[in-house]
């Protein structure tokens, strides 16, 4: 299977920051691994210039960070997945921790997320993740399950494997410089594969698992090489061109 190498901009860059890089990028990665695909997932302000600078180039592909689950309509502020779609966007983001923790969303708004985007043509990326408070008071498994099951609890069995991909994102870990231990990252990704499992069946075992926080282009090889993990979701690193393409080919 493909691992799943994507870049979370958050809110950083202008339409010309956000130009330049993605030119950048495309020239120093040159041919993308064939083992591997690449995401952009701008600002939604940025999305369309970005998918124009990548243009031909083979293999990159934009994403969005946020939708609202509605065909369209009075939602100000908003923006919809066809919307998303129309500016060549594969991908979206559902359940990230800024989205569940600055902005309060919960398991049953990111669940609507997912399977409306799912409907309406694009790939979803549900993250999950729990807080430092939660580890510390033993309850990963019960955050990420919960996460899991209402989050895909409207997800037909019958999607492709590839339409689906799961990013644990320990919170504690995001932004923070704090890379969970190899131990943290395979027990979580092999407890969300066995979810997965009894959610999807066999499909469960090709469902893509990305890691999540503080990946750098020293620590991405190693990760990337870990049990059950399919790629990863970077943040402050997918910010240059020159980390993040040294993270596409690591
Ligand atoms: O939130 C993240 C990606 O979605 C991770 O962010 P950092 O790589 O900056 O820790």
């Amino acid at each position: 299977m493909q691992k799943l190498i994507a870049a979370n901009w958050k809110m950083f860059k202008t339409i010309g920051e956000a130009r330049e890089m993605a030119s950048d990028l495309v020239r120093r990665v040159g041919e993308i691994p064939a083992d591997r695909e690449v995401l952009v997932i701008p600002p939604s302000t940025a999305i369309f210039a970005v998918a124009e600078e990548f243009g031909h180039a083979k293999g990159f592909q934009v994403g969005g960070q946020n939708f609202h689950p509605e065909v369209e309509g009075a939602f100000t502020g908003e923006i919809a997945p066809r919307m998303l779609t129309d500016l060549c966007c594969t991908y979206a983001l559902a359940g990230h921790s800024e989205r569940r923790h600055v902005f309060g969303e919960g398991d049953e708004l990111v669940g609507r997320k997912v399977t409306f985007g799912l409907e309406n043509g694009l790939k979803m990326i549900l993250c999950v993740g729990e807080k430092i408070d939660e580890r510390k008071g033993g309850r990963v498994e019960e955050v990420l399950r919960r996460q899991l099951e209402v989050g895909l609890a409207g997800v037909s069995r019958d999607i492709p494997e590839t339409d689906i991909v799961v990013a644990y994102e320990p919170v504690w870990a995001i932004g923070t410089g704090e890379v969970a231990g190899p131990e943290e990252i395979v027990h979580a990704h092999a407890f969300i594969r066995n979810v997965l499992v009894e959610l999807f069946g066999e499909k469960g075992h090709s469902i893509r698992i990305q890691y999540g926080g503080s990946v750098k282009p020293k620590n991405c090889a190693d990760i990337l090489a870990l049990d059950n993990v399919d790629g990863v979701l970077v943040g402050g690193a997918s910010l240059q061109a020159e980390s993040f393409s040294q993270i596409v080919k690591a």
